[in-house]
């Protein structure tokens, strides 16, 4: 009340663990019996930020206080603040507590502050290079060209949040482990799970970890496997196992190869490893180093952990609403399509070299469009710590007390018609695009607006920018190249409704947001949207896709 900001109180914290697994499912089931407050069936569901998006703060304003028995939670809409949260590293830290969820492997850079951070960012972002991007360009080729296959052959599919997650695993193991799996569907790629095949370990292992990541943060690697627990939780207790020893593996003979004077693997983990050695026998010459700056082997089982969590679902997700989004707008098929064959005229993918990626602006712009309107984070969050801070909110100057929880909504920010027009929730990715005034209509002319603007921040700004921001950038844009230069998509038609309804729905589908059992923020019935996909009339190529 101090604050002076409107309150929205909840009698149940958002952070209760048993509410985290079932609350969303009572709260959802009050609404379809329509029992229960308004208050109740809007802001009790857990993930109700993504879902409210502007709406929460056209009504309580730029920033207001959620007060809960879990503590108070300053919930944010406006750029101005954003910029001053985090920029002000000191004042506004990490929230750990919410992060805890990610020290499955014990601490990591998404789990740590100050010194210790800076010591994980360095280490593990040597990894992070062009060179390992194109390998990511390559990659991500080849698994959409699988993935592009299988869908023809299994249509209507209705599996494409599952596929996109079997897709964006499979370029993170290239990636990480030098590892390269065949796409298969979510389906088929299941069958492995119970076998002993020891090749599908690293992708398997790490897929059940995430599927299970609340239930692991709540009881722990050792809980999980109590008596009572269902089969689900106990196989991802066996994973989490499965992952170390997989992983414990590789360093192992990535330091006998070094013992050895050789250098042979160029993945993450064997980069990791040597950036590791030689940072110590730097630290070990300067006498006067202070810090340790290398990574036990725990450290980098858990840097390679949150890596591998923050790289895969977040790009899943976001390439599953891409899709719909498309789906849903023909014309912007159509638009991107004229870039990609413009600049990939050759039909042999081979031949498609990683330096086309910053040409293709309007697939870009199409990835921001998407991140916009549907964030898989949904928001940033930090603190006060043990201190009051003051912000500036409008004209008004407003003492946030310690202990707060700072949530700077990126699902209400990218989508409040103060930034983005009256019709802000209409997908049009066509608003990054603009030709500077004079100049001809050219694709060499079009310029793309930057994906980090005070009221824009799908990969955050600052000292905490998402490292694989441009991993994933280079990840999507070559997925989408792949698929709509000869492809398009549709969605399949339900009770004799028209193209237009179907497509409508789905769009109207996809903004509904589920976050109940996950961290991330996903679509809440993707498996309601069939999809079909058609060779375009005009394909460039016959020969097979
Ligand atoms: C579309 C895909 C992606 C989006 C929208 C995204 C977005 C973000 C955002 C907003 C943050 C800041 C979170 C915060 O400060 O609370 C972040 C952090 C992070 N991201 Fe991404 N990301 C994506 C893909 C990736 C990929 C592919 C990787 C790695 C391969 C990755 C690795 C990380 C890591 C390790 C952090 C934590 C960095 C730190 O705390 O210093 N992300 N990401």
């Amino acid at each position: 009340e101090t604050t002076g900001l409107p309150l929205l109180v909840r009698w149940i914290a958002p952070t209760n663990p048993l509410w985290m697994m079932v609350g969303s499912s009572i709260v959802l089931k009050c609404r379809s019996l329509n029992i229960g407050t308004k208050h109740f069936r809007r802001f009790y569901v857990f993930g109700w930020e993504a879902n409210e998006r502007h709406i929460v703060h056209q009504e309580l304003g730029p920033a207001f206080m959620l007060v809960s028995p879990g503590g108070n939670w300053l919930c944010v809409s406006d750029a101005s603040v954003f910029t001053d949260v985090i920029h002000r590293r000191t004042d506004f830290r990490r929230n750990m507590e919410q992060f805890a969820v990610l020290n499955v492997y014990g601490k990591n850079l998404s789990t740590t502050d100050d010194e210790e951070w800076q010591k994980h960012r360095k280490v593990t972002a040597i990894t992070f290079t062009e060179k390992n991007n194109e390998l990511v360009w390559q990659q991500s080729l080849l698994q959409a060209r699988g993935m592009l296959e299988y869908w023809l052959e299994h249509q209507p599919i209705n599996t494409i949040a599952d596929d996109t997650k079997v897709f964006t695993l499979n370029v993170l193991a290239a990636a990480i482990f030098n590892k390269s799996y065949p796409f298969e569907g979510a389906t088929e790629s299941k069958a492995h799970l119970n076998t002993q095949d020891d090749s599908y370990q690293y992708r398997d292992s790490l897929g059940k970890i995430l599927a299970n990541i609340i239930p692991i943060f709540i009881c722990g690697e050792h809980g999980l496997k109590a008596w009572w627990t269902p089969k689900s939780w106990k196989s991802a207790g066996t994973a989490i196992a499965t992952f170390r020893s997989y992983v414990t593996g590789l360093i192992n003979e990535e330091r006998d190869y070094m013992n050895r004077g050789v250098q042979k693997n160029q993945h993450l983990v064997a980069a990791l490893v040597r950036a590791c050695e030689s940072e110590k026998t730097e630290d070990e010459k300067s006498v006067s180093s202070k810090r340790n700056m290398t990574l036990t082997e725990e450290e980098i089982i858990s840097n390679l952990f949150v890596y591998a969590f923050a790289g895969n679902d977040t790009t899943a997700i976001s390439l599953n609403h891409l899709l719909v989004d498309l789906a849903a707008s023909p014309e912007t098929q159509d638009w991107i399509a004229e870039e990609i064959r413009y600049y990939l005229p050759e039909d042999d993918t081979s031949e498609w070299a990683y330096k086309t990626f910053p040409k293709l602006k309007r697939c870009l712009a199409v990835v921001m469009e998407s991140l916009r309107i549907n964030h898989p984070l949904g928001q940033l969050v930090k603190q006060t710590g043990n201190f009051s801070q003051t912000i500036r909110v409008g004209s008004r100057n407003i003492t946030i007390p310690p202990g707060t929880a700072v949530h700077l909504s990126l699902a209400a920010m990218h989508t409040h018609p103060q930034y983005w027009g009256e019709n802000s929730l209409k997908w049009n990715p066509n608003r990054f695009i603009s030709i500077p005034s004079g100049a001809e209509m050219s694709f060499e002319n079009e310029i793309l607006a930057s994906d980090t603007q005070e009221h824009f921040l799908p990969w955050a700004t600052g000292q905490r920018v998402c490292p694989g921001k441009k991993f994933s950038q280079v990840e999507l844009v070559a997925t989408l190249a792949f698929i709509f230069r000869n492809y398009t998509v549709q969605p399949e038609p339900q009770n004799g409704e028209t193209m237009e309804q179907a497509r409508k729905r789905i769009f109207d589908t996809s903004l509904e947001i589920e976050h109940e059992g996950k961290i991330l923020h996903e679509m809440r019935h993707p498996e309601t949207i069939a999809l079909t996909w058609r060779k375009r009339e005009s394909a460039f190529g016959n020969k097979g896709i």
